[in-house]
């Protein structure tokens, strides 16, 4: 399969550069996706415009912010986004996907089996999962106010060490949400990444880091005695 040359048009557009296997995964990835799209509302993000200026974009932002070896958590994956392109970008880790709606679950089952990717699709709430499985990293967009996020992970931090959310520009008002209701009392909030989504000049994005301060201090102590630990700081 060649690549479809709207989609090259559109990484050269966003002066994205991906090595063509993988951007051919991701084209088999997003066709894959908008052909089930037609009966589930995965997506309002059909073109290869949004795919790449948007659900790409964040993507590669946050593949590098994780380790090799990591156990990653998608919750709320929908569409799949953006745990499956992780899984495609990131061989080096393990990608599983939490998406509570049974119906978009399958929608998933069936684009990881048509893609051949070695992805757990749990049809479960993701904070669920939490009582049986440890993961290094929860991975999310568009899914639920940090506040939410808060609340869903409170009871299970031993399950858990850190969460990477992909957030717009509402980030702010959210935080101040957040700390307002005291959520985030015990826990390190940490902007990682921030760059811009090309709506308009103000618009960008941002990856979210949020962890128990005693996981933050932890890490920096090991990072001090030379130990790497699991997750970066
Ligand atoms: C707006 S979609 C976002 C899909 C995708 N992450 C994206 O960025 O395009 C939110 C999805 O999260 C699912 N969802 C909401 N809360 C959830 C939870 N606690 N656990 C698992 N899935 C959840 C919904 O069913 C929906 O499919």
């Amino acid at each position: 399969m060649p690549i479809d040359p709207d989609f090259a048009a559109a990484l050269a557009a966003h002066k994205m550069e991906i090595d063509e296997p993988i951007a051919l995964r991701l084209q088999q990835f997003a066709e894959a996706m908008w052909k089930l799209n037609e009966n589930l509302n995965l997506t309002r993000h059909t073109t290869w415009d949004l795919f790449v200026g948007r659900d790409l974009r964040d993507c590669l932002q946050l593949s590098p912010l994780i380790e090799p070896g990591e156990e990653v958590l998608d919750l709320g994956s929908g569409n799949g986004i953006p745990g499956i392109p992780l899984a495609i970008l990131r061989g080096d880790i393990e990608v599983s996907l939490a998406e509570s709606v049974a119906k978009r679950a399958g929608a998933l089952n069936e684009i990881i089996a048509e893609l051949g990717l070695p992805v757990a699709v749990y049809a479960a709430r993701g904070e669920d999962l939490l009582d049986d499985f440890r993961f290094s990293t929860i991975v999310s967009r568009a899914v639920g106010s940090i506040a939410k996020f808060c609340r869903w992970v409170e009871p299970h931090w031993t399950s858990v060490d850190r969460l990477l959310l992909i957030k717009g520009p509402k980030w702010v008002d959210e935080r101040g949400e957040a700390r307002h209701l005291g959520l985030l009392a015990t826990l390190e909030l940490r902007r990682l990444a921030s760059y811009p989504l090309g709506d308009t000049e103000e618009s960008e994005g941002v990856i979210l880091q949020v962890m128990t301060k005693w996981r933050a201090k932890q890490l920096q102590t090991q990072a001090a005695e030379g130990d790497p630990g699991t997750t970066p700081s």
